[in-house]
């Protein structure tokens, strides 16, 4: 069974528990639910870096990344070093994350916020909303065409920018819908967990000029982001280059001062 197997047959049950506990009707209640969300695309645009942040205390792959800093000072410390946006695993069972995480860092900062998840029911979807998310993950992978289409669209209709992650030519052949903003490419394959930068380089060019590119994975030099802007790239997705260190924000900071020099 691959990783995305055992993670999907998990999240159907956690989600039905959590339907139960707090239903839709609860969570279109909430305070957030009602905020204006900033766009996620609209701001790669706009960007002259296009650094998506990720906060990501451990992983199938690595095992533990950093348990011992908070999300709301990597929130600020991602936002003083003016990252695009951020993402937030949310997670427990396999990344150590939460949606109080999100909740932390949507009170501490008002740049963009990715609900980093393994979306598998409409539900999660009103739940980024309720918890102040500017964006959902969707991943190919898991989703038929039909559930990207519908899910997609739920997501543009709550005034939420989505993120579509395809790692080969066959995903992105089914998630060209216009309900997507960014189609992110995952140099990681979650198969094998192998890393190459070549997975976007390939994907490039079968991407239509509509949609912003996101490179996700395996990114940690300047050279890494050079590179890929040529290929047409605007955003990139770093999480464990910035979290491995005991201040993921200097981290950031650093890299970006280093990327505008
Ligand atoms: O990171 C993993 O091991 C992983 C395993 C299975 C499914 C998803 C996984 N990662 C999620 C991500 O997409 C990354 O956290 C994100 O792209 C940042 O990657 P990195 O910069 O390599 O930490």
């Amino acid at each position: 069974m691959t990783i995305l197997e055992k993670i999907t047959i998990y999240k159907r049950k956690e989600v039905e528990a959590r339907k139960k506990a707090f239903p839709i009707s609860i969570l279109e209640k909430a305070t957030l639910f009602e905020r204006e969300t900033v766009s996620l695309s609209l701001a790669l645009k706009n960007a002259s870096t296009g650094i998506i942040a990720e906060h990501k205390r451990r992983s199938p792959s690595k095992s533990v990344i950093n348990n011992n800093v908070q999300v709301q000072e990597v929130a600020k410390g991602y936002e003083a070093a003016s990252v695009t946006g951020m993402s937030v695993l949310t997670d427990t069972n396999f990344f150590g994350g939460s949606l109080d995480d999100l909740l932390v860092a949507r009170n501490a900062v008002s740049f963009p916020l990715l609900r980093k998840e393994f979306i598998i029911d409409p539900y999660q979807i009103f739940e980024a909303k309720a918890y102040g998310a500017d964006a959902i993950l969707l991943i190919a992978a898991c989703l038929s065409e039909k559930e990207l289409k519908e899910f997609s669209t739920l997501a543009k209709k709550l005034q939420l920018d989505v993120l579509l992650e395809v790692h080969n030519e066959e995903e992105l052949q089914k998630s060209l819908h216009p309900s997507v903003d960014m189609l992110g490419v995952n140099n990681r394959n979650l198969k094998t967990f192998d890393v190459s930068l070549d997975s976007s380089k390939a994907l490039s060019e079968a991407i239509p000029s509509n949609f912003v590119k996101v490179s996700e994975s395996g990114i940690s030099s300047i050279e890494a982001i050079k590179e890929l802007k040529n290929y047409g790239y605007q955003g990139f997705l770093i999480g464990e280059n910035f979290m491995k260190t005991d201040d993921p924000g200097k981290a950031a900071s650093a890299f970006i001062k280093k990327l505008n020099a």
